[in-house]
């Protein structure tokens, strides 16, 4: 339950992924657990391989059926996704919950107008005829700011820049009113000016639409931009979580205070920036205690013989890491390495 006693838009309840071979199994997802509010807009960072989209995916249930062990709990708007079937699925994935990703090509077919496409997914999804379908793709376009909306309803998507793609793609991901958006990486191929503009808008159709939306990025201005919430990945694990504010400018975690300042921002002239050494672990060998261990300079023998518990500072305020545990904590918490 949230605070305001309304179940949460999505609860993520020790969540693990792992794709299993013939040769070796893969620890993507390792006990998270996360809850968003209608409404809300989460990020999701960490470095290249640390489980950000596969978590996404399992959300939508887009893994690959055979190969990945789903276990824990994932809920949307209350609904129990891990067994969803058949008609349901379809229903969150088509309604519910849409996706935006970094290239837009994925989502949207090159063989089709960008009105057309637009159109077809209202009609199916509200049953509605495609005339109204199509004007509702126009004033979809016209919500993304698409200049020239009208004219651009005719085009194929290889015929806009890469700005308008992302944009149409987002109009076709609101066409059937989703609750819960989700979006990994969408602006990360983008320039700097046409980043800033996607990534403003995105923000403000969402509150007016009071969409909730978890944004994968790895990089932290991207963050700062869009989330109230952040959660910080490394290895398949989440290591903190807090507001933006807190995480971002009060951060706890070894990791995420490496991330910081081997980021440049603001007015950083004549200040260095501190490069994390060494590279995350392999996924198919986890070490027992910290993934974050071996690079982190304030390691302690504790922090390789034992999983750090996720200490809590406040509600939704954590951070995975033994140095910023109170003693008593320190003492009896540890969790025996599996
Ligand atoms: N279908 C799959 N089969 C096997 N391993 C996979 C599969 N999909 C993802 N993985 C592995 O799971 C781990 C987490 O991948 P994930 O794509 O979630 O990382 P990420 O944090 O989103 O990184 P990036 O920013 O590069 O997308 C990686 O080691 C990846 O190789």
């Amino acid at each position: 339950m949230t605070d305001t006693g309304t179940p949460p838009l999505v609860r993520l309840q020790d969540l693990n992924v792992k794709f299993v071979t013939r040769e070796s199994t893969v620890s993507a997802v390792n006990d998270v657990n996360l809850t968003l509010k209608a409404g809300e807009v989460l990020c999701i960072i960490g470095e290249s391989g640390s489980g950000k989209s596969v978590s996404m995916r399992a959300l939508m249930r887009l893994l690959p059926e055979r190969r990945a062990r789903i276990t824990g709990t994932v809920e949307v708007d209350g609904k129990d996704v891990l067994s969803l079937k058949g008609k349901e699925l379809s229903d969150l994935r088509g309604g519910l919950v849409s996706m935006i990703f970094q290239e837009p090509m994925t989502a949207l077919d090159p063989v089709y107008t960008v009105g057309h496409q637009i159109a077809e997914t209202v009609r199916r999804h509200e049953g509605c005829t495609y005339d109204q379908g199509m004007e509702r793709a126009l004033e979809l376009l016209e919500l993304v700011k698409v200049p020239s909306a009208e004219r651009r309803l005719r085009a194929f998507p290889h015929e806009l820049s890469g700005g308008l793609r992302q944009r149409a793609m987002i109009a076709m991901a609101l066409s059937c009113r989703p609750k819960l958006l989700l979006a990994d990486e969408p602006t990360t191929a983008l320039d700097a000016t046409v980043q800033i503009q996607v990534l403003i808008l995105l923000r403000k159709i969402q509150a007016e639409m009071g969409m909730g939306v978890i944004f994968v990025t790895h990089d932290l201005g991207v963050a700062a931009e869009i989330a109230d919430r952040v959660a910080v990945m490394y290895a398949g694990r989440i290591v903190e979580t807090g507001t933006v504010q807190e995480v971002l400018g009060n951060p706890k975690h070894p990791y995420t205070q490496g991330m910081l300042s081997s980021t440049v921002h603001g007015n950083m002239r004549g200040k260095d920036i501190e490069a994390i050494p060494g590279s995350p672990p392999d996924l198919r060998a986890m070490p027992p205690g910290c993934a974050f261990a071996p690079r982190c300079k304030y390691a302690e023998a504790a922090c390789t013989t034992a999983l750090p518990p996720e200490v809590i500072f406040d509600a939704g305020r954590m951070a995975r890491c033994i140095k910023v545990a109170p003693d008593s904590v320190r003492q009896k918490e540890l969790v025996p390495a599996e």
